[in-house]
């Protein structure tokens, strides 16, 4: 049985992937070994019925970690910058599951979402790859989406306007995005129980809390999100864009075996990425030119075929609201996709919508289907 060292189990990805790993009986199949930044020694947790063999080991012990044959980490970015180097010049040789992006751009590193690119997968494991990273979650979960039109080679560009939830920034932003609501709410309670208030004093108060200093905004840089929104996700690069929205002509280009971003041959893929007040899922609006004019229903049939999550929801009004929001899809694996029209610019332009739990395929189910596909490897 494979020693499987796990890292950051505890934090919000971490646990995620915990309860699917415990949700699929992967424990079965493997011998955990749990770290540790902060408690070594400490009692190790009990997923799946299976106790650890030992007691948290410390995250940072090269030697601890080069007794696994596999690890999984979801422990971050900076994590993986100190340690992954180190563990590969002490000439450990084993398979490293990473959801940080540190790694995703290396010429050695798989970006994984085996529903989406198993062939690129399949190639590098017969080829002797050992590094797997997880996608983006907007880029995993778009191409989840989507996969259908992409697997058919449509696409000669797309642009994805995104709606992006708080778990995206971490832990702390849900809560404070929910600290923000109810802040919010207590500002006008009074006024709002009475029926014969003025809706334009609760709005004046309502801006006037938002606006505040007390205001609890810290961790979204100061900026309310609760009752407005925030155009700009990550730290700013080259072209105008921010980090988050390079990710998505670079990653998807990646994971999909195609030539890099803005090279020949590649995908140009562009868009403006937001935060907005849901709590783990992130949505997107898309903007395609096809390669040529395709029926909406063979579009349909293309995107509901290319895998067991993406779900085609019709382009009706009743539907849409109740199946297409990060309220009807949070907590699961569906991804809906509708909102499917040909757009005013011509037949080939396609308007499309999505939406996915960010912390499921955008961050822990890729990582645990890789473990699978190495064990059954
Ligand atoms: N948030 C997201 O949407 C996504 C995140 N990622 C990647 O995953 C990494 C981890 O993200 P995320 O899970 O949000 O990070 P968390 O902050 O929730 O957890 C990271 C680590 O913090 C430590 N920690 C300290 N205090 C606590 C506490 N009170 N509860 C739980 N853990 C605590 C734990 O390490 P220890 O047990 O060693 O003390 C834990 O493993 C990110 O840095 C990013 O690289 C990838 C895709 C999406
Ligand atoms: N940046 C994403 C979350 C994330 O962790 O992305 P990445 O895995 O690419 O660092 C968001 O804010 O919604």
């Amino acid at each position: 049985m494979k020693r499987v060292g796990l890292v950051g189990w505890r934090g919000m990805v971490g646990s995620v992937l915990m309860q699917r790993m415990v949700e699929e009986g992967d424990f079965a199949h493997i011998e955990p070994v749990y770290f540790s930044t902060s408690n070594a020694g400490g009692k190790a947790p009990v997923f799946g019925g299976k106790e650890a063999a030992a007691p948290l080991q410390d995250a940072t012990s090269i030697d601890a970690l080069k007794t696994c044959d596999i690890i999984i980490t979801c422990q971050g970015g900076d994590y993986t910058k100190e340690v992954f180097p180190k563990l590969r010049a002490a000439g450990w040789n084993g398979h490293w599951i990473d959801a940080a992006s540190a790694l995703r751009m290396a010429d050695d590193a798989v970006i994984i979402l085996d529903p989406v690119n198993k062939n690129v997968i399949q190639d590098s494991l017969a080829k002797g790859g050992k590094n797997w990273i997880g996608g983006n979650c907007t880029v995993s979960l778009m191409l989840m989406g989507l996969g259908g039109l992409f697997q058919n080679d449509l696409i000669e560009w797309a642009t994805s306007m995104t709606y992006q939830a708080a778990s995206g920034a971490g832990a702390q932003n849900m809560r404070e995005l929910i600290a923000q609501m109810g802040t919010i709410h207590a500002s006008v309670a009074d006024l709002l129980a009475d029926p014969s208030s003025a809706i334009l004093e609760i709005d004046r108060k309502v801006a006037e809390t938002i606006r505040s200093d007390a205001f609890p905004k810290k961790n979204f840089r100061n900026t309310p999100l609760a009752g407005s929104l925030i155009p700009w996700i990550d730290v700013p690069v080259e072209n105008g864009q921010s980090k988050e929205e390079w990710k998505g002509g670079a990653e998807c280009n990646k994971i999909l075996g195609k030539p890099a971003f803005r090279s020949q041959g590649s995908i140009p893929i562009d868009g403006l990425c937001v935060r907005i007040g849901a709590m783990r899922c992130h949505s997107q609006a898309l903007t395609i030119k096809l390669k040529k004019d395709v029926p909406l229903d063979e579009i349909s049939d293309m995107l509901a075929k290319a895998n067991q999550w993406a779900k085609v929801v019709p382009n009706e009004r009743e539907i849409s609201e109740r199946e297409l929001t990060p309220a009807a899809v949070t907590g699961t694996l569906t991804v809906p996709v509708g909102r499917l029209h040909k757009m005013a610019m011509g037949p080939e332009y396609l308007a499309a919508f999505t939406c996915g739990d960010q912390l499921l395929w955008g961050a822990a189910e890729p990582l645990r289907r890789m473990l699978r596909i190495l064990l059954e490897a």
